[in-house]
């Protein structure tokens, strides 16, 4: 008999797509009727966002969960059963600071994840958003913490996460930091290895091999971005500030490290915790990936079970390639 190929509600607005190979999934798997009907008929009103890789919204389920659900285009050619066993194995990941992938929905030449709805949405809006409430210092040292242990946790289950950055840390309820998973690590044609620009490890745009260290240093970037309130990349801006490692450095050696904080934060900050977290962030971001820590021992600086080694700014290897790194001599 094969992989039948099994159209749902053929022809009409609920059609779906369901083959022999998916039975054992049922358990993930989502009716396009459920997902339709929660999301009120994929509305406008309920549309979170639009990214290059799909369309979010919001949704409600019969049984009063709240969902959210991203739309994602299949390429033809693209390996559908591995796709789907990624996503389950992935919807198998338990831990509080990661985003729940809930199960999945498949239509002709269409795949809708299924998530756990998020009513703060994502960090980039607070972090970078002058017109949002800022974050409180001990808010932003709770978030990060929280998103170290989630990537901690990937990393121990043999996943890599491969787009660490602002957008795809989402904030629950009570303002814990969780990761989302971006479609980078289901590895799809339209967003192959390499994570996001700015974020991503300069050895990986060599070698195109995602690793942990390479999370680790997406990761530092975040660090640097957490304590100055700052994209890890902007433009334009005085040379020296361009990249938020140039911008630490400068102020590290001028005396002032925690100088290079958001100044959003006014007097309301820890400068040991702050100082800490730049830091860390420099320690992350190193160019070799072999020098940068991993994420367990970043678990371990961050709960102040382990010392930070000391580390002046001029250290090799703290700074980023030429010709940027001449702004710094
Ligand atoms: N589970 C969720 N709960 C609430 N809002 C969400 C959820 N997932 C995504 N969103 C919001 O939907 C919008 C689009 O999210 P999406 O994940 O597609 O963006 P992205 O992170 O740029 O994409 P990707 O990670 O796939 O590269 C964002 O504003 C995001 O905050």
């Amino acid at each position: 008999m094969g992989a039948a190929l099994r159209s749902m509600y053929a022809n009409s607005k609920y059609e779906e797509v369901r083959e022999e190979w998916e039975e054992d999934y049922s358990p993930q798997r989502f009716s396009y009727k459920a997902l339709y009907k929660a999301t009120k008929g994929f509305k406008e009103s309920e549309l979170l966002g639009t990214e290059a890789n799909g369309t979010v919204y919001r949704g409600k389920l019969s049984s009063n969960a709240h969902i959210a659900v991203k739309r994602v285009a299949l390429d033809a050619e693209q390996d559908t059963k591995h796709l789907v066993s990624q996503i389950v194995g992935i919807g198998k990941l338990r831990h509080k600071n990661l985003v729940q992938l809930l199960g999945y929905c498949r239509r002709k030449g269409e795949l809708l994840l299924v998530y756990d709805y998020m009513p703060y949405g994502n960090l980039d809006d607070f972090l970078f958003n002058e017109e949002k409430p800022k974050l409180s210092w001990s808010q932003r040292f709770h978030i990060i913490k929280g998103v170290a242990s989630a990537l901690l946790y990937l990393h121990e289950q043999i996943f890599l996460h491969r787009d660490v950055k602002a957008a795809n840390v989402l904030l629950d309820e009570d303002l814990n930091g969780r990761l989302d998973f971006g479609l980078a690590m289901f590895g799809t044609n339209r967003n192959p290895m390499l994570g996001s620009v700015g974020y991503v490890a300069p050895e990986l745009i060599i070698t195109g091999m995602p690793t942990t260290k390479a999370d680790v240093y997406s990761f530092g970037a975040l660090l640097l971005e957490f304590a100055c309130g700052r994209m890890f990349i902007e433009h334009p801006g005085k040379p020296e500030e361009f990249n938020l490692i140039s911008w630490v450095c400068q102020c590290s050696k001028r005396g002032n490290l925690v100088g290079a904080r958001d100044a959003r934060l006014e007097g309301d900050y820890v400068s040991k915790e702050i100082e800490m977290v730049l830091k860390l962030g420099l320690l992350c971001v190193q160019y070799n990936p072999e020098d940068r820590p991993s994420m367990a021992q970043v678990v371990s600086y961050l709960e102040g079970k382990d010392v930070l080694p000391e580390m002046p700014p001029d250290t090799p290897g703290i700074s980023i390639p030429t010709p940027y790194h001449e702004v710094l001599a």
